[in-house]
């Protein structure tokens, strides 16, 4: 295919970002938090879903026995999921508010569904934390078999700096400040003291998914949030009662919160990479889907893909399902590649050139914090490594060092162990095939690794040093 003329994409880039900046947002938090609700009343009001959709889900809703489901069902769209009542993938949608353009990752919350959720915050700048606050559901998503601080720690570990809390369901305890302030106030410590958010990156918004109230508005005697859509009776508190007990709240509403959030920067004159999440076979030739985490790329341009260093041509991309020429760091793009195999490129892959193409690799040094730990690590710990949606197991090879968090000075040479909390250095290798890979200082985005074994996730680091060199 004819490549037509280059376009000059730093520029049409800087025009983009003159005119509106583009952030990812996952949504994440305890399972039932509320999640699918809340961002599916939230895209109803915004107008990127229309009232007919509601309805219709509304009626298969109650079908099935499901109706405070309705507003979830615009994002949780398979059968199984609808079924179940859960989120099992990560779903993808767009909206836009005032100054920003989002692209809208809706993560699940059941644990059995983590690697997807990492996958989903892997792709993410920015996040909404979703806690319920009905009495005993917040404390059960903040325990140790809770979602909402392993969520909160996965999130900072892959990079995610700004943090709206969504406090929600506040309809089922009666829109009272006391609960409010109750959960910031836990909250806030843990996120600044354990999960190492800045407090001033961290926002917090009362609010409820089921009712929208200060979702977009704050019900006023004028203007009233009772979740009109949905015609279920279980909406707990009359509009009368909102008004007078929200009164207390006089801070922004959730989409004034997310709008006001800041673009990290791009690193956009960097060598490409992508990060590949999804392939498949379409009309045009192989679609992959993935993020642009440096650099930038256009149609007729060449791509290699590691591992395994073979090369196809982009015959044409989406930004966000519209058609476009060009995408740059921070897009989350598809991809439709021609002359080459399908089976050479999968979940996991990375794009880059030949010029500047990413290291490949099963051994690498990192820095790790070590989460809640049941058994202490030791030499020759099995462990899976997940670098953004990509999962290999592995074995952490070596002990070299625990450091001082803060001072980042060596506490103790070749420890014997490492236990809950401790920061430390140590070597990985995989124990199947190669990865790509970069440290820390050459990229944030693919020089970040987590460490799970039995379904917990037991580390998070930083890549220091690539030890071994693949194709
Ligand atoms: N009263 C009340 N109920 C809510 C609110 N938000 C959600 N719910 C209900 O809580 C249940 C779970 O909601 P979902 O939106 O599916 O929760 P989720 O966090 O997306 O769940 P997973 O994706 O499976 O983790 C549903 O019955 C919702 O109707 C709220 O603000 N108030």
């Amino acid at each position: 295919m004819k490549s037509g003329k280059r376009i000059d994409v730093i520029s049409e880039y800087q025009k983009r970002i003159a005119e509106k900046e583009s952030l990812n947002l996952v949504v994440i938090g305890h399972v039932d938090a509320g999640k699918s609700t809340l961002m599916g009343h939230l895209l109803y009001l915004q107008g990127e879903v229309t009232e007919k959709t509601i309805r219709k889900h509304e009626r298969d809703a109650q079908k099935i026995g499901k109706a405070s489901f309705a507003f979830a069902w615009v994002l949780d769209e398979t059968g199984e999921e609808r079924a179940r009542g859960i989120t099992m993938d990560v779903g993808v949608t767009k909206f836009e508010t005032e100054h920003r353009r989002f692209t809208l990752l809706d993560a699940p919350g059941h644990r059995d569904f983590i690697p997807n959720m990492i996958s989903g915050t892997a792709q993410a700048d920015v996040a909404i934390l979703v806690v319920d606050a009905t009495t005993g559901e917040f404390e059960s998503g903040f325990d140790a078999n809770g979602q909402t601080k392993e969520h909160a720690l996965l999130a900072r570990s892959l990079g995610v700096q700004q943090l709206v809390i969504a406090v929600n369901k506040l309809d089922v305890v009666n829109w009272s400040e006391a609960r409010f302030l109750e959960i910031v106030q836990k909250l806030e410590q843990f996120l600044v003291k354990d999960a190492s958010f800045k407090k001033s990156n961290l926002v917090f918004v009362p609010c409820s998914g089921f009712t929208g109230e200060n979702l977009v508005r704050r019900s006023t005697p004028g203007n009233i949030c009772n979740g009109s859509a949905v015609s279920d009776t279980s909406v707990p508190e009359s509009v009368a009662a909102v008004l007078s007990t929200f009164s207390w709240y006089k801070g922004p509403t959730l989409i004034e919160s997310i709008d006001k959030l800041d673009t990290p920067m791009r690193p956009i004159e960097k060598p490409f990479r992508m990060s590949v999440t999804d392939v498949f076979k379409s009309a045009g030739g192989v679609s992959v889907a993935g993020r642009l985490e440096a650099g930038h790329i256009q149609v007729g341009e060449a791509v290699m893909v590691m591992p395994g260093s073979e090369m196809a041509v982009v015959k044409s991309m989406e930004v966000n399902h519209e058609a476009t020429r060009w995408a740059a760091a921070g897009d989350s793009v598809l991809l439709i590649l021609s002359g080459i195999d399908i089976l050479k490129v999968s979940n996991g892959s990375v794009l880059c050139t030949r010029e500047a193409p990413i290291p490949v690799t099963t051994h690498f040094a990192a820095q790790i914090v070590v989460f809640d730990v049941k058994i202490p690590i030791t030499v020759g710990f099995p462990v899976i490594v997940h670098r953004q949606s990509h999962n290999e197991p592995g074995v952490v090879s070596k002990l070299v060092a625990t450091i001082d968090k803060v001072t980042g000075e060596i506490v103790k040479k070749s420890p014997r162990h490492l236990g809950k909390n401790t920061t430390a250095m140590v070597e990985i290798k995989l124990s199947g095939r190669a990865i790509p890979l970069e440290a820390y200082k050459d990229s944030k985005e693919l020089g970040r690794v987590m460490l799970r074994k039995g379904g917990d996730t037991i580390a998070a680091g930083i890549v220091n040093k690539i030890l071994s060199f693949g194709s």
